[in-house]
């Protein structure tokens, strides 16, 4: 496939050291158009665009590792023009009037908005657990402080001076904890929308200075009987807030989109 990334962050990184080894090529990269000026003018061989019109019509798929605002500013017009999404950005999803228009430009374009599982697991599980009745479903997200730099935790917590302990700085519905933290609530999104919704989620977010890993847990309840799920995940080596995981999972999605057999 020729594949398009959105970002060029920590995850879009990892990706394209997968796409660089794998029988799929990188045909463009997507940046924000303030970044035009220090890159120049030309596209040159780093497949640079800087506007959804600018890529090229023979991308099999598009790929966004760039966040929320990524999502909201381009994901529609990619998804109308017919092209394939792949999104690791699922928190962006709790902005239910983004939600809807994703969907319909899909719908349009005859095009697939495809989820990253993200840093968590188990989303099978609640997906079928959920066509059962689901009675309670939480989720607990625990990082060492670093990791919550530049959220809102930073309003209640001095992270810089957080050298033992832990804090909860976060308690609420899947919907407030996505919509709050957009670099740090991905995989609150990711549990609701795979088991009882964003309002009936709920969430605690903890900043633990006796961690070094990105600890994901998943209690859930229902007809099916109960599970616990665990991750300790480790983060990329440049950007704490986002575990590894994250970018192997947009991996792990595009060869399921190639595939012809897969799990
Ligand atoms: N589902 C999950 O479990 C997880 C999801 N995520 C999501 O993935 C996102 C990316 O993570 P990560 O790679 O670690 O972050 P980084 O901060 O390392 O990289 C973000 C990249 O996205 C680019 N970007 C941001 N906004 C836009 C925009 N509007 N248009 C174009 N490019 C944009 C940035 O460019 P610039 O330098 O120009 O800002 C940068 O290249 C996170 O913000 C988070 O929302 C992260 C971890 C887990
Ligand atoms: O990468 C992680 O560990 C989780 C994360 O940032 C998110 O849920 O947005």
């Amino acid at each position: 496939m020729i594949v398009g990334i959105i970002g060029n962050g920590a995850i879009a990184r990892h990706v394209r050291e997968h796409i660089a080894s794998s029988n799929h090529s990188l045909g463009a990269v997507l940046l924000r158009p303030e970044r035009r000026r220090e890159h120049g003018e030309e596209h040159g061989g780093d497949h640079h665009v800087y506007s959804v019109g600018e890529l090229p019509d023979d991308l099999d798929l598009m790929i966004d590792c760039a966040g929320h605002s990524a999502l909201s500013a381009y994901g529609a017009d990619i998804l109308r023009r017919g092209t394939n999404l792949i999104t690791v950005s699922i928190g962006a999803l709790a902005d239910q009037k983004l939600y809807d228009k994703l969907q319909d430009s899909a719908l349009q374009g005859n095009a697939k908005l495809h989820l990253a599982s993200g840093a968590i697991g188990a989303l099978d599980c609640l997906q079928a657990a959920r066509t059962g009745q689901l009675a309670s479903v939480t989720y607990v997200g625990r990082k060492p402080p670093i990791g919550w730099v530049g959220s809102p935790a930073e309003q209640v917590l001095d992270l810089e001076a957080m050298t033992t302990g832990a804090a909860v700085h976060f308690e609420g519905s899947a919907r407030e904890a996505a919509l709050a933290y957009p670099k740090n609530a991905n995989v609150a999104a990711a549990v609701a929308l795979a088991g009882l919704g964003f309002e009936k989620t709920s969430v605690k977010l903890i900043a633990d200075a006796a961690i070094s890993e990105n600890i994901h847990e998943i209690e859930a309840i229902g007809d099916f009987g109960s599970f616990q799920f665990q991750i300790r995940g480790k983060s990329l080596p440049d950007n704490p807030r986002s575990s590894a995981l994250a970018a192997m999972s947009v991996v792990s999605k595009l060869e399921q989109l190639t595939n012809p057999i897969m799990l």
